[in-house]
């Protein structure tokens, strides 16, 4: 089985064979400074929201990565128009212009690992006149969707997953979904409330969704949905663990998107790393995104940071020489885990990362996968249910491996710039949502 095929990680695997990429080090401080593609979180929730609207909409400076494009088919598989405008200038990345239509089967959509897509696409579909199908990548079989069909179901959708409470599935959809109120166990994933609320307002009732469990993880993702949902006149309330969606129509026009803020995480850690400087253009003054917090995280870890421009929106991160570690509870801000704890394996002192026991379930098990690869190049990483303790310790070359998931593949690029000899394997699982990590990752380093 090649190893890009393998979502297990193993800590006593051998290095198997598969595409070696040779992380570069840094040989001095990293001075650069990068504009990033769009976001992932906010484009997928752009295209939903713009395929449910009444009038047609542009989504201006979309991502455009595996990710997008898999939301994107799935929409336009469910009859939504979603065309490229002319780029403004070569090379820019182009506008999207979508004119939704009334969702329609029979249909096929593949979700590829993309969370966003498995989880926010089937609300959408149980819209539909007609069957919707839905699969993906392996690993997307194991990935969480349970609450979210039993709320479904609870709802009015009528959904055949074979008694797996996982993809495969098929929602026989009528044209219409009953809505109303549900309560469900959203500790898995937030991105089973995101998806409901995203189509509740087109649901007969509305929808009223109540959380009972364990915390919610990835609470800024949560203001998302409300902040995008309002912005486009969609009624929504909200109370603890609790989100109100007026039944209505969805009016957006222009939706724009921005900078991926969880993906400067790489390039921030790479000026902490290196002891250099890295500016982000384009940093928003205001936003529902969690990178944000990595200009507090890194501050903690020993970073400088710093607004500049007309309108301060160029965000600077300056390594200022030693980097600390970081005791931090990261439920809020999961997907930032795997570049906190590659700049912990490179800190002066110990880190401890709580509140992620979700992250099992994401693209691969996060928070058994960093431990096993922090360990392979000699490092000292320690399980715990919901996260990791990292002892920092000389690390020395070796095979990273990425278990097909965008973050370890970046992770790994971050400790190579300290490590010589790393190798990330198969790199091109980061096009899930950057479309050129090496490409972007060399030009910071030149
Ligand atoms: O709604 C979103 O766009 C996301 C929510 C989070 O999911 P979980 O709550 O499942 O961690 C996050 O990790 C994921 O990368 C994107
Ligand atoms: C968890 C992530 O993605 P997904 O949207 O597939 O859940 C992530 O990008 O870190």
């Amino acid at each position: 089985m090649p190893d890009s095929a393998s979502t297990q990680p193993d800590q006593t695997a051998a290095a198997p064979a598969g595409e070696h990429w040779p992380a570069p080090t840094a040989r001095q401080p990293v001075h650069a400074r990068i504009s990033l593609p769009g976001s992932k979180s906010v484009t997928n929730r752009a295209l939903i929201l713009a395929a449910l609207s009444e009038t047609p909409c542009t989504v201006l400076g979309p991502l455009v990565s595996r990710d997008s494009e898999l939301m994107v088919d799935a929409l336009r598989a469910l009859g939504t128009r979603i065309e490229e405008l002319p780029a403004a200038s070569p090379g820019a990345v182009p506008d999207l212009s979508v004119t939704p239509a009334p969702p329609r089967g029979p249909a096929t959509v593949d979700v590829g690992n993309a969370g966003t897509v498995m989880r926010f696409v089937p609300p959408l579909a149980a819209l539909a006149d007609g069957d919707v199908h839905f699969d993906g990548d392996p690993r997307a079989r194991e990935r969480p969707v349970d609450e979210l069909l039993r709320a479904l179901r609870a709802l009015g959708a009528d959904i055949d997953d074979g008694g797996r409470g996982a993809l495969p599935l098929t929602i026989h959809g009528t044209g219409a979904v009953r809505g109303g109120e549900v309560t469900l166990d959203a500790s898995g994933s937030s991105q089973f409330v995101s998806a409901l609320l995203l189509s509740g307002a087109r649901f007969t009732e509305g929808v009223h969704v109540r959380h009972e469990g364990p915390p919610v993880p990835s609470q800024p993702h949560l203001d998302m949905t409300v902040e995008m949902l309002r912005a486009v006149g969609v009624d929504v309330t909200t109370a603890e663990n609790s989100w109100k969606v007026g039944p209505g129509p969805v009016r957006a026009t222009e939706i724009t998107v921005e900078p991926d803020l969880s993906n400067a995480a790489p390039f921030l850690a790479a000026a902490l790393v290196s002891k250099g400087e890295v500016t982000v253009q384009g940093w928003p003054e205001r936003t529902t995104q969690p990178g944000d917090a990595l200009r507090g995280l890194f501050t903690r870890m020993g970073g400088e940071v710093s607004r500049s421009g007309a309108d301060g929106t160029a965000l600077t991160l300056r390594g200022t020489g030693g980097i600390h570690g970081i005791t931090a509870d990261l439920r809020d801000v999961g997907e930032l885990t795997p570049t906190i704890a590659a700049v912990a394996a490179l800190a002066d002192s110990p880190s401890r990362l709580t509140g992620i026991a979700h992250l099992r379930r994401h693209e691969t098990d996060r928070i058994a996968a960093l431990a096993a690869e922090i360990n392979r190049l000699g490092g000292d990483a320690e399980e715990l249910p919901d996260g990791l303790v990292i002892r920092p310790r000389p690390l020395h070359g070796g095979v990273f491996h990425s278990y097909d998931d965008h973050r370890m593949a970046t992770s790994g690029a971050v400790i190579g710039l300290a490590v010589p000899g790393v190798e990330v394997e198969n790199i091109a699982t980061t096009r899930k949502t950057l479309p050129d990590f090496p490409g972007l990752w060399s030009e910071v380093l030149a």
